[in-house]
């Protein structure tokens, strides 16, 4: 049976004791975070976790709902009234599709990890948000992001404030996490988020990302994708969602979109939350 004590290497990151360790990560991590919208604790799984995540991806990876739309870094409609090099009119293939939550039951490793107490305390002291709550969605509380060989998943920003990705296992080449630190942090800055489209800016920082390394990242503000990939070998990565106000799930069409179905809890609270969640 896995245990988040198993899982998690407490020895490194001791997560679950109150004291100086712990502190010495919050401020490292803090720091990380407020200058560019991104931690990694490297190494965070233990390599029997790794084993244990990697073999529960591959036990659900037919479950992955497959959905390669176009989309542009905004997940909007193309509006032809502007120019053609726009980034709103950039629209990219991608090839990742999300493993949903309700295949990842209570003993599963991965929700054994996003259910222990010690962590969802951890990640809202690293983020310092007052609130701080698990998703209440079903399909989409702790999901894998599986990417077969293409286009990865192309340049956008996310639309939930923040996510806590666990790397599980990458694909043979290419799949690198790339990002640009608060581009868009006061207004939307267009033109330099064209040239990371364009390939021209040197604002991108690529981070690659091993098996067992926890991410923390506001992908509000920072524009990022997971580069093209190629190879036999999918990419796994865990997802785990929180979110600001206690109850909220996904709206249908959101979730019919990335889970291809709904369940009855999405109808009945559509239109209670105030934010409009990515996964
Ligand atoms: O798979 C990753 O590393 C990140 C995926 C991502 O950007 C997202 O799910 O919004
Ligand atoms: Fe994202």
């Amino acid at each position: 049976m896995d245990t988040p004590e198993t899982l998690i290497d407490l020895d490194r990151y001791p997560i679950h004791q109150m004291g100086g360790a712990r502190d010495d990560i919050l401020t490292r991590i803090r720091a990380d975070l407020g200058r560019d919208g991104c931690a990694v604790l490297k190494r965070f799984i233990t390599p029997e976790g790794i084993e244990a995540l990697k073999t529960q991806a591959d036990g659900v990876a037919d479950k992955a709902f497959r959905s390669f739309n176009r989309t542009n870094p905004y997940f909007t409609r193309d509006d032809p009234t502007l120019p053609a090099s726009d980034p709103r009119r950039r629209f990219f293939e991608r090839s990742n599709s999300f493993i949903p939550a309700d295949n990842f039951p209570p003993a599963s490793p991965l929700r054994a990890i996003y259910e222990y107490p010690a962590m969802s305390a951890f990640i809202q002291d690293c983020l310092e948000e007052e609130n701080f709550y698990p998703y209440a969605d079903p399909l989409a509380d702790v999901i894998i992001n599986a990417a077969d060989e293409g286009n990865g998943f192309p340049w956008h920003f996310d639309t939930n404030n923040f996510t806590v990705t666990i790397a599980i296992q990458n694909a043979d080449e290419g799949g690198a996490f790339e990002y640009a630190p608060n581009i868009r942090v006061g207004d939307e800055n267009f033109a330099e988020v064209e040239k990371v489209l364009d390939g021209t800016s040197d604002k991108v920082r690529t981070l690659v990302l091993e098996p067992g390394d926890l991410q923390i990242f506001r992908g509000r503000y920072s524009l990022h994708r997971v580069a093209p990939l190629r190879g036999k070998t999918p990419r796994y990565v865990g997802i785990l969602s929180y979110v600001e106000e206690p109850g909220m799930v996904g709206t249908p069409e959101r979730c019919q979109q990335l889970y291809g179905r709904t369940l009855p809890i999405h109808h009945e609270r559509a239109g209670q939350r105030a934010d409009a969640y990515l996964d």
